[in-house]
This record gives structure tokens, sequence and C-alpha cells, in this order.
């Protein structure tokens, strides 16, 4: 037997920055739209990262386009990177802490958004893998 053939077909992970905006204590989460992966549920806002760009512009990309806010990369802390398998995709969610922005967060492609305080996150369902994220917030 070829040891080198792989059981399934590789699958291309997809590299998504993820934003927790953090203010005072709360924490910006938006519901996912119901026709996307994971639709319905409450996330970080944030998207995939495209070619050419840094984690860091596609994350200020996707908040401008998402909610409507200026993050400051500077003020951009890496949290973790976590990658998870749903089955349908493979993830790499590489989140940041974003302690800094300018403008109003409004849900621009009509989503619901909300500040939330951080111990209060249990009250919301999240994507699978947030689980991860949110102890990983907890510990900082
Ligand atoms: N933004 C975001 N994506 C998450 C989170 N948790 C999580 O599992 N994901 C997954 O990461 C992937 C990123 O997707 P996305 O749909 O936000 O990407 P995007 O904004 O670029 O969307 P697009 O398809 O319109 O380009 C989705 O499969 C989504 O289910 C989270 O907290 N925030
Ligand atoms: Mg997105």
């Amino acid at each position: 037997m070829d040891s080198t053939a792989p059981d399934k077909p590789q699958v291309k992970v997809i590299h998504v920055a993820v934003g927790m905006v953090l203010n005072g204590g709360t924490i910006l989460i938006a519901r996912r739209p119901d026709h996307l992966h994971q639709g319905g549920l409450w996330e970080f806002p944030g998207g995939k990262v495209e070619e050419g760009e840094s984690v860091q512009e596609a994350l200020a990309r996707e908040l401008e386009e998402e909610v409507g806010i200026t993050a400051d990369t500077d003020a951009m802390e890496s949290l973790t990177q976590l990658e998870f398998d749903y089955g349908d995709k493979v993830v790499l969610l590489d989140t940041w802490l974003c302690h800094a922005f300018s403008g109003q967060a409004h849900g621009k492609e009509g989503q619901p958004i909300e500040w939330v305080n951080i111990n209060n996150l249990d009250n919301y369902t999240f994507p699978e893998a947030n689980a991860t994220l949110i102890e990983k917030l907890r510990e900082k």
C-alpha cells in the first residue's frame, strides 16, 4: 500500500480574519445572515483574507464592510489562530482583539448587532469553533 496516499481529498483551509472589537468591557457581535455558512448564529465580525492582504488589513476591510467602523490596525492584538473542520469546510480563524476604532457600529448588511458584556456571551449561540475563541478571550 502506498503510505503517502491521502485518505481523503486535501481541502483548502480558508483563512478568516476574526475581530473581537472591545469597548469598555463589552464586545461587538453580529448575527450572520441566514443564507451564509453557519447562518442565523451570532459571530464576531470578519471574513476571508484576500490575496495580497495582511490579516490586519483584511480585518480592517471586513469591519468597515460589515459593521461600518474604522479599526486602528496598530491597536490590533493577536489572540489566537484556531483551525476548525466543519465537515463541509475547514477554516483557520485568525482572531484579533481590536482595542481602538472610530465610527458607530451598525449592521451594514441589515444584520442585527449588539455590544455584549464579555460575561454574557453565553446567552448567544455561536458557531461551534467560537467556544474555544471565547475561552481564550476570558483567559486574557
Ligand atoms: N466572521 C466570522 N466567521 C466565523 C466565526 N466563527 C466561525 O466559525 N466562522 C466561520 O468562518 C468563515 C468565514 O466566513 P465569512 O462568511 O465571514 O467570510 P466573508 O465575510 O469573507 O464572506 P464572503 O463569503 O461573503 O466572502 C465561515 O465559514 C464562518 O462560519 C466568527 O466568529 N466570525
Ligand atoms: Mg464575514
